[in-house]
């Protein structure tokens, strides 16, 4: 595959600039239950798991974009941030320093998208149901909506993930941010082809997870 990553459809983020096409990316800590899936070596850097859903009378594909193994690194590639609508962050309520850490994530996520909508995800709620009843502040000030989820047993998982599907498909209708609409009028001039740099280092997969 290297040396013609041009030709991956999957990584051509143009398509991003479509109305109907949506990027979420996930961030947090490794092991706090992104992709929730038992852990595993990992094979693949990059993975997208595709999902459609109607907001408003339109109907809208998004692409969830997961990342194992660079986590460990406490920082992403900068085209993991490029062009996406909404960031979902999370942590497990069982490890605090998942928790912790969540401030280098969204510092991170600032310097490279600092207007999309975010949120707090704290996973793994079903492993101990008390921690609900403790208030977590991170983000309060930023009025950043948090959910309480079990991605194992599925609850607020749904509703998470259609609140963020709104939000992002809301904010892309309606860019609150000024870089963003300068970027994008000058990928408008930029009518070259180029190839992507960044797609050599990843290998990609893709997935079609019901979310219900
Ligand atoms: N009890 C419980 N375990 C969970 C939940 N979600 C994920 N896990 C477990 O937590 C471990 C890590 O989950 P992953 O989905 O691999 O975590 P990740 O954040 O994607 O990790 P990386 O891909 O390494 O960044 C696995 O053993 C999962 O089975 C949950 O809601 N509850
Ligand atoms: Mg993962």
């Amino acid at each position: 595959m290297a040396g013609d990553a041009g030709s991956i459809p999957e990584l051509d983020q143009k398509k991003y600039d479509s109305d109907e096409q949506v990027k979420i990316i996930c961030l947090g800590d490794s092991a706090v239950g992104k992709s929730n899936r038992p852990q595993q070596l990992s094979t693949y850097a990059l993975t997208l798991y595709k999902h459609t859903a109607t907001v408003g009378n339109k109907t809208v594909a998004i692409d969830f974009w997961d990342t194992a193994g660079q986590e460990r690194f406490q920082s992403m590639h900068p085209s993991y941030y490029h062009k996406a609508h909404a960031c979902i962050m999370v942590f497990d309520v069982q490890r605090k320093i998942t928790y912790k850490n969540l401030a280098n994530w969204y510092k991170e996520l600032r310097e490279f998208r600092p207007e999309i909508p975010c949120c707090v995800v704290a996973n793994k709620i079903d492993a101990d149901l008390k921690v609900t009843q403790r208030s977590f502040n991170f983000g309060k000030k930023e009025g950043i909506p948090f959910y309480f989820v079990s991605a194992a047993d599925g609850t607020n998982v749904v509703k998470m993930f259609r609140e963020m599907i709104t939000r992002a498909v809301e904010y892309k209708q309606n860019p609150s941010d000024f870089m963003d609409e300068v970027l994008q009028e000058l990928e408008n001039f930029d009518l070259e082809e180029k190839e992507d740099p960044e797609a050599d280092e990843v290998g990609l997969k893709t997935e079609s997870p019901e979310l219900e």
